[in-house]
């Protein structure tokens, strides 16, 4: 078990608040919005940050007023996949399950972050939904794509062998990720059956695997930290440097968004 970082900030400072998004469920007669616990502690154990979950109630969340209240974004991933009509693309039980709900909140959301230039990090499900919300696409099943390797898990019961680091991608020289993790290959894990099909106008490719399916962007005219990794930075947030570089990265570009924001980041 590995403790928390205390989440208090810089003398004065509070830490930063990252609204988390939510997948939808539905167990014991009851609604869900929930958020695995992995990316909650990678925001404590990896940036000293708040997590604050964000109920997938699309268009009934004011997201101007609740990015005026977060101090970041975080999408996580999730074995659910963006709906296809959201990339003008046919539904078809290749690419289900599905969660319109969390679509409905995510996408709006991310196009809201960066408009107002709250940091933001994509992560797998995140990053496809960072493409979508930007106007890319995906492709249900990269495995079946001639030329590309199988992205998905491992099938084990054991989380560690699932989230298991075991795949090169090579960090773009010069990009945004390059000056957080280096340019050049680092391992990274993967559980993903989709991947971006056409890259959105307005992202820039940071990271490729060996195959070509690309595995980072960033938003190109972003006034601050906006990051989309196709893999699981989270899980090993604790022990593995490329992914503790980059969540820290996160929480140093909100504290400096907090920090030339009147009144943002005064300790209450
Ligand atoms: N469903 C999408 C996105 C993949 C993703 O976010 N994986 C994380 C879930 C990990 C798990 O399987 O537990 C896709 O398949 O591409």
């Amino acid at each position: 078990m590995i403790a928390a970082a205390p989440t208090a900030g810089a003398a004065g400072h509070r830490p930063p608040i990252v609204a988390v998004s939510a997948d939808v469920r539905d167990a014991d007669g009851y609604r869900w919005h929930a958020a695995p616990e992995t990316y909650l502690k990678a925001v404590t154990i990896g940036l000293g940050g708040i997590p604050l979950i964000v109920p997938s109630l699309g268009d009934v969340l004011d997201f101007d007023a609740l990015l005026q209240r977060v101090d970041g974004v975080l999408l996580t991933g999730a074995r659910s996949n963006v709906f296809p009509e959201f990339y003008g693309e046919t539904p078809d039980p290749v690419a289900e399950p599905y969660d319109i709900a969390r679509d409905q909140t995510t996408l709006p959301l991310i196009r809201a972050a960066i408009r107002h230039g709250v940091p933001l990090l994509a992560i797998c499900r995140g990053f496809q939904e960072l493409n979508v919300a930007l106007g890319g696409t995906l492709v249900p099943e990269v495995h079946k794509v001639p030329g590309r390797v199988d992205h998905r898990s491992p099938e084990s019961t054991d989380q560690s062998e699932r989230f298991a680091i075991r795949q090169d991608v090579v960090v773009a020289t010069g990009s945004c990720l390059g000056r957080i993790l280096g340019d050049g290959v680092i391992r990274v894990n993967s559980l993903h059956r989709q991947a971006v099909l056409r890259l959105a106008d307005g992202l820039s490719i940071e990271a490729v695997a060996p195959d070509g399916t690309i595995e980072a962007v960033s938003v190109t005219d972003a006034a601050g930290f906006a990051v989309g990794v196709q893999w699981h930075p989270e899980f090993w947030v604790a022990t593995d440097a490329p992914s503790g570089r980059l969540f820290r990265a996160f929480g140093e570009a909100m504290r400096e968004r907090m920090a030339r924001t009147p009144g943002l980041a005064a300790a209450e």
